[in-house]
Formats: C-alpha cells, structure tokens, sequence
C-alpha cells in the first residue's frame, strides 16, 4: 500500500475539511479524487505531502507516519503559482534538479520539448497555459513514488489539457508510481483513471474501479458520480 488514511480529521475553526476519512492508495495507480469546490480534495492531498497535519488520525505515506520530509518522495502539482518571475525556464528546471534528489534531467528536456517550451523564456514572459505545462514538466520530472496533481486542468485550453494527460500516460512509470488527479474536471481524466474516489463535504462518498463501473455497470465516470452526489444529497446510501 502507498498510502493510507486511518480516521483522518482536520478542521479549520469548527469547519471539517474532513471528517473521519479513511481511504487506501495503491502503487501503480492513477485515482481521480473528484468532488465539487471546497469539498476537501486540495485538504487530502496537503496531508499526504505533509503541508497540513490532521487534528485525529494519522496519515501513512510509503510506510512512514507523515512529516514535512515526506515531500523527498512526494510530487506535489499545487493550484497556486509558486514559481519566481524572474527566473527563466532553464533556471528553474536546474533550480529543481537541485532540490530533489528524485529529479531527472534527461526527463525533464524530453518534456519540455514535448510541451513546446523554450528554456530560456523568463517565467513572466510564459502564458497561462505554458505556465501551467512547466508545472506539470516539474513534477513528471521526478520519480517519486507518489505524484500529486491538484487542478491540472484548471484555466488551460482543450489542447494544452490534451496534452497533459498525453504526457501523464507517457511519462508516469505504473510499476513504481502512485498519481493522485483531484479535479472536478471528470471528462478530461475519464480515460486514464484506475481508481475513482467521490469526496463531498469532508466524506468520502464513493469509491469504484473505473473498469468495473463501465464493464458491469455500463456506466461513465461522469455518469457514477452525479449518481452519488444525488443519492447523499437526498440522504441514501
Ligand atoms: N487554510 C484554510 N483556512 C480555513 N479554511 C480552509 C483552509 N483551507 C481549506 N479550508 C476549508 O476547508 C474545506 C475544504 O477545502 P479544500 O480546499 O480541501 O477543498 P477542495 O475540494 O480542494 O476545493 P476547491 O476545488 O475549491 O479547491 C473548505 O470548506 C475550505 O473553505
């Protein structure tokens, strides 16, 4: 097992961002941790990468009570912008390469050639949408066992998401690596998810194997989900 939450809750002030979960991650999976604004998808993968402590329960990565040293083994593709304008693309691929041992260079020059970007365009000079592909080409970069992407999709064009989840396919290594997609952008990562998790208001709703669901279910990802969502917000179970 990769990673496991044992009876996690975390709280901010009197409000769960979750509340009692409990949820296995196998390795050499891609799961889709679905669920709608604030519902505690960016929450869950903050504890695996030990941004966020839970208040009860305790977070398992790779066999290891969480700490902050667990990002070491952990790619973490945040929402938020964390990159130094300045700098150029070059600058922060080596800056990278310097911070995680994990980091493969010969990786990371195949990814940026794939995605179009030049290693010498300054970081402000970049669009949305290449900003966004230089997060990805970071975090695929590394092998880390665990890879996290929080919002991949989010304010990119149809042909940039394209080819994110074509460069997911190509460059995770299913023998060794655990992806974690959160989104509610279900559509784009229907076709590579394994695993699919629904998370609302703190709770895990539902879990399926993506497989399972269309073979004996004959149903979509999309299809399952609104399901579920319906169903706990008229209260069955
Ligand atoms: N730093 C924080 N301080 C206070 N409340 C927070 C904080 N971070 C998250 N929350 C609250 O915790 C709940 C879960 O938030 P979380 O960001 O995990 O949801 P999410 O599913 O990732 O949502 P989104 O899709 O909008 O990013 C929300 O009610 C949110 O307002």
């Amino acid at each position: 097992m990769a990673i496991r939450l044992n009876n996690v809750t975390k709280k901010y002030g009197s409000e769960f961002a979750l509340n009692n979960v409990t949820i296995d991650f196998q390795p050499g999976k891609i799961y889709g941790l679905l669920g709608p604004n604030g519902s505690g998808k960016s929450t869950t993968l903050k504890m695996i990468t030990g941004l966020v402590y839970p208040n009860s329960g305790s977070v398992i990565v790779l066999g290891e009570e969480v700490t902050r040293r667990i990002s070491r083994k952990v790619a973490y593709l945040t929402e938020l912008d964390m990159f130094y304008d300045s700098f150029s693309v070059g600058r922060m691929i080596a800056f990278y390469e310097s911070q995680f041992p994990d980091f493969n260079l010969e990786k990371a020059n195949q990814l940026l050639k794939e995605m179009n970007l030049s290693e010498n365009k300054k970081i402000k000079q970049l669009s949305k949408g290449n900003r966004g592909r230089l997060k990805l080409v970071l975090t695929l970069a590394r092998e880390a066992s665990v890879i996290l992407l929080d919002e991949p999709f989010s304010g990119l064009d149809p042909m940039v998401r394209d080819s994110i989840v074509r460069s997911l396919l190509t460059y995770i290594d299913f023998e060794k690596q655990t992806v974690i997609i959160a989104t509610h952008e279900i559509d784009e990562i229907e076709p590579i998810m394994d695993e699919v998790i629904a998370i609302y208001k703190g709770h895990i709703i539902g879990k399926e194997n993506v497989e399972q669901l269309r073979e004996e279910e004959g149903c979509s990802v999309l299809e399952w989900f609104k399901s579920t969502m319906e169903k706990e917000e008229r209260g069955v179970s």
